[in-house]
């Protein structure tokens, strides 16, 4: 005691002093935990909202985007937070009657206003963009495609949402925004890394799409679309095939197989034992088929099946004309391609066909056995295989299986060595992939052309960092002060 008292006196503010850091300490530990704490902790998400309508040529969908408010320009972070399918065929199908065109959207428009919360209606941009349907439709009768588009225009109008605008979008459109989303959901853009090919298969149209090097691409400025993305460039091939949908195909192939006149058409793209009466006027009433068109239709014929997968295929191939290649190479039809650069994704009736046969998965050859083999299965067997498969999707995949087959390897050029850069895909991250999300990220600007500046740390690292840091400058000034009163500790202990 009696040292003790002696220190005082020698050090009379030590045990303030000392008392003063620990306090000063205590309390600075406590508040940069609760700061840390209170930054890091989630915070009341706000989300943002945009509609896309896409008006195919045999049906249309709502997609309804979500969005985090504050980030709107960090990748992948849009993202589908509902779809909404209108009853009844695509738009272009409404050419009798227009007015019904636009009334076919109300139940989906009606859901619409469910799922975006209604303080963001008035703000919530509200797009429909038709694609290859309507483009035949223009080219038969403008004036209805006008209607039509009218008709569609007057009811999205009427929504709550900020109606943008109803248009035909070109097939390059169609092409690059397809390819825009599927490398914005698989995070390729903001990376800069190799991106993905876009292959896309509607009802009247295809697309093909892919980034390629500079190098001949001034072949062809029509396949021609360049972007500048967080800072990368790309120049990408695409092209869109008018006609060439999995229906019109169909319509073509069977067209080039049918004489008029004749009461049967015996077809190989169709199981046997499949029998079905149609009037020549429904396989001509297209643009697609106008060549060969002749001036009565008004007869019927029966369609059978064959079901030879290798003769459907050499009818097929029929489709696909080859006039010649002005260009260093060529896909068909005397299109320009150039080498194709994988990998692919390959969506839409892409992937519903091959997902139905199984076919995601297997090499070309593999996909070939596998076609042959559907394809001589009796139709009877068929419908019992699949009780619960609308007749007419079903009645078409050998068909449409053939001509997936047929269109990437006799039109894009695929190869047994190349087939397996091809992925087939229905959604990325849960979004579908398809044209209208690139659609709605490019309207909006949400895709910056430079790379948005980051701070070098994220939030949390900072944070953590920072308390780190302090923690070590506290204990290193308390082993200074410690080492401030020797004496103290050396007299205590020798006594
Ligand atoms: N389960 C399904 C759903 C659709 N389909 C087919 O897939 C094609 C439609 O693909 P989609 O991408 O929806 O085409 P659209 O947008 O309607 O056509 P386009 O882009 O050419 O206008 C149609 O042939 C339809 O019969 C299919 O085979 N199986």
């Amino acid at each position: 005691m009696a040292e003790q008292r002696e220190m005082k006196e020698k050090n009379p503010w030590h045990s303030a002093v000392v008392i003063l850091i620990t306090v000063l300490g205590i309390t600075a530990i406590v508040a940069l935990v609760t700061t840390a704490v209170l930054q890091n902790k989630p915070l009341l998400q706000k989300y943002k909202y945009g509609i896309v309508l896409d008006a195919g040529s045999s049906h249309t969908a709502v997609y309804i985007y979500e969005w985090p408010a504050e980030k709107e320009n960090d990748t992948g972070r849009v993202h589908q937070k509902h779809i909404c399918k209108v009853l009844g065929p695509g738009i272009s199908s409404y050419s009798h009657s227009p007015e019904l065109a636009g009334e076919s959207l109300r139940t989906c428009m009606k859901q619409a206003e469910r799922f975006v919360p209604i303080r963001r209606h008035r703000e919530t941009p509200l797009y429909l963009g038709a694609t290859a349907g309507m483009r035949l439709l223009s080219m038969e009768n403008q004036n209805v495609c006008d209607q039509v588009l009218g008709s569609v225009e007057k009811v999205l109008r009427s929504t709550p949402f900020s109606y943008q605008g109803a248009r035909i979008i070109s097939g390059q459109e169609e092409g690059a925004f397809g390819w825009i989303t599927i490398n914005y959901l698989d995070d390729r853009l903001k990376q800069g890394s190799g991106t993905t090919g876009a292959l896309d298969l509607g009802g009247a149209s295809t697309q093909i799409t892919f980034a390629t090097n500079q190098e001949g691409m001034g072949e062809s400025a029509e396949n021609t679309v360049t972007f500048r993305l967080y800072g990368n460039d790309y120049i990408l091939y695409t092209h869109s095939f008018l006609c060439y949908g999995k229906d019109q195909a169909l319509k073509k192939t069977l067209a080039q197989q049918a004489q008029v006149g004749n009461s049967s058409v015996l077809d190989p793209c169709f199981n046997e034992g499949y029998s079905v009466d149609r009037n020549y006027s429904s396989v001509y009433s297209s643009p697609c088929i106008m060549a060969g068109k002749p001036l009565e239709t008004g007869y019927s014929f029966t369609h059978i099946g064959k079901g030879d997968a290798s003769q459907c295929q050499q009818a097929i191939r029929r489709i696909f004309t080859n006039p010649g290649c002005n260009f260093s190479r060529c896909s068909f039809n005397g299109v320009y391609q150039p080498p194709i650069q994988g990998p692919f994704g390959a969506f839409s009736a892409f992937y519903f066909v091959m997902n139905f046969l199984n076919l995601t998965s297997d090499s070309l050859e593999g996909t070939r056995e596998k076609m042959e083999r559907y394809c001589s299965t009796p139709w009877h067997q068929i419908k019992q295989q699949h009780p619960g498969v609308k007749e007419k999707y079903l009645a078409e995949y050998c068909f449409s299986g053939n001509y997936i087959l047929s269109l990437l390897t006799d039109g894009y050029k695929f190869t047994s060595e190349t087939w397996s850069t091809i992925t087939f895909i229905k959604k990325i991250s849960g979004s579908d992939a398809g044209w209208t999300l690139g659609y709605m990220l490019n309207l909006t600007n949400m895709i910056p052309a430079e790379a948005p500046d980051s701070p070098p740390l994220p939030h949390a690292g900072y944070v953590t960092l920072l308390l780190f840091i302090s923690l070590v400058i506290f204990v290193i000034f308390l082993f200074s002060v410690k080492s401030l009163w020797p004496r103290c500790t050396t007299q205590t202990q020798i006594i």
